[in-house]
């Protein structure tokens, strides 16, 4: 039989990247979601195309040998296809782990192959692997955990490719660019061996990779989203051709660099080119990126192991620089009420119902003796300042 990849998120960076290099990797790729027009367009269809712009021109690839099935309304059957499947991945939001897997952990529950199944989160967070593996665990019976290492092994990742929000009329088909990174640690899948997934870099340590791509990606990525929505811009390449907002993405990749650089002893040359490539991979206008799309959920993007706060808490422990961070963090305060964005209205609510330290607190989750707590109290209270001034914030 062929091997088999159960894929939870048919969206942007599943459809363009996860199922790319698994259906390259010779995998049949079950894609599970919740959305019924995008299972229904993937159950309609037997292929979709994966284009990759860039300036060089656009290379297109054809996906094919994928079904789709409906977590909502066809729990049983997911549970199934993950009994005998060989990987699981998912790519749906870290907030939304908590809710794909109490159907894993059925799926996992009942599974008889020998070969236990590999379990791949591929998110933008910290450990999303771990964080999906305790939601797993604790839907799994007490008595059936210490055998769960016979049924499923655990691998946290780090993933890199810009895939923007699609044309409304483009269907399935995905425009992304041609960059991508995908970094798994190897140590959880023992004498078993890991998956053959050629995309795939496997490392013995996986924290200097996916910080210094939090941390340099995302960290800029979404200071240019939130001072560009600031200064009126639609999209962070045209947030990226400001000169001013440049610059400030420049300042704070300065700070994290010298946190990367320091805690993980890369070479400062080597950061600074991988520095240079960032920043060129964001200010590409073939991609069409919106401030909305990058600055989506500044509440998770605020919390403590985040883009911001993370390598903010980090310097200020080791008495190094961090304003610039301080600066993208007031810019994010101000992403409030934006349409469609849920977390935008809550930060909103957040900040109008608290006090400066219970609103910092709330949001970043620092400790109130941490190094960097006043300084963040400091930027809240201002932010709240300028919405008790006006009615809103200065947007
Ligand atoms: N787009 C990028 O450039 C990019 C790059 C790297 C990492 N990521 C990360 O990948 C993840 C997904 O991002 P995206 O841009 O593809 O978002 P997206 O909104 O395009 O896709 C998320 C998909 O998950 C589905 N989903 C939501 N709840 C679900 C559930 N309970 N079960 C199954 N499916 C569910 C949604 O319907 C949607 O199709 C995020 O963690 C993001 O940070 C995105
Ligand atoms: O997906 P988020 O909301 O964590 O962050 C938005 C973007 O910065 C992100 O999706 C990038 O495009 C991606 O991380 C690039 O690899």
């Amino acid at each position: 039989m062929g091997m088999k990849a159960i894929h939870f998120g048919g969206g942007n960076i599943g459809r363009g990247f996860v199922a790319e290099f698994l259906h390259t990797a010779g995998y049949e790729v079950v894609f599970i979601d919740v959305m019924d027009n995008i299972i229904n367009e993937l159950q309609n269809t037997k292929s979709y195309q994966v284009t990759e712009v860039s300036e060089a021109g656009e290379t297109t690839k054809t996906i094919t040998n994928y079904r789709a099935i409906n977590s909502k309304t066809h729990e049983q059957d997911v549970v199934e296809e993950i009994s005998t499947a060989d990987i699981v991945t998912c790519a749906v939001g870290p907030n939304i782990l908590k809710f794909i897997a109490p159907v894993i952990a059925k799926g996992i529950d009942i599974r008889s192959t020998p070969k236990p199944l590999a379990v791949i989160a591929c998110e933008n967070a910290i450990g999303a692997t771990d964080t999906l593996r305790g939601h797993i665990e604790s839907h799994t019976d007490s008595e059936r955990l210490e055998t769960m290492g016979e049924r499923a092994q655990y691998a946290n990742s780090a993933i890199d490719r810009i895939v923007p929000a699609q044309a409304p009329n483009s269907g399935l088909n995905v425009r992304i660019e041609k960059f991508y990174e995908w970094v798994v640690e190897k140590g959880p899948f023992g004498n078993v061996g890991h998956p053959n997934i050629p995309a795939i870099h496997w490392v013995d340590h996986l924290e200097p990779y996916i910080e210094r791509k939090l941390f340099t990606v995302n960290t800029s990525h979404a200071t240019a989203a939130y001072y560009g929505r600031y200064a009126g811009k639609k999209t962070i390449a045209e947030a990226m051709h400001d000169s001013y907002i440049r610059g400030v993405v420049r300042d704070v990749l300065k700070e994290t660099a010298s946190l990367i650089i320091d805690k993980h002893e890369i070479e400062a040359q080597e950061q600074q080119e991988y520095v240079e490539t960032i920043i060129a991979r964001i200010s590409n206008p073939y991609l069409e990126d919106s401030v909305e799309r990058v600055g989506r959920a500044p509440v998770r993007k605020l919390g403590r192991k985040e883009r911001f706060i993370g390598p903010a808490a980090q310097l200020a422990e080791r008495g190094m620089k961090y304003d610039s961070l301080l600066g993208s963090v007031e810019m994010a305060l101000r992403f409030q009420n934006v349409k469609d964005d849920a977390e935008s209205v809550e930060l909103a609510t957040i900040l109008k119902e608290n006090a400066p330290a219970d609103a910092t607190v709330q949001l970043t989750g620092l400790e109130r003796t941490h190094p960097l707590f006043s300084a963040v109290v400091k930027v809240v209270d201002q932010v709240q300042s300028e919405a008790k001034e006006t009615g809103q914030p200065r947007i």
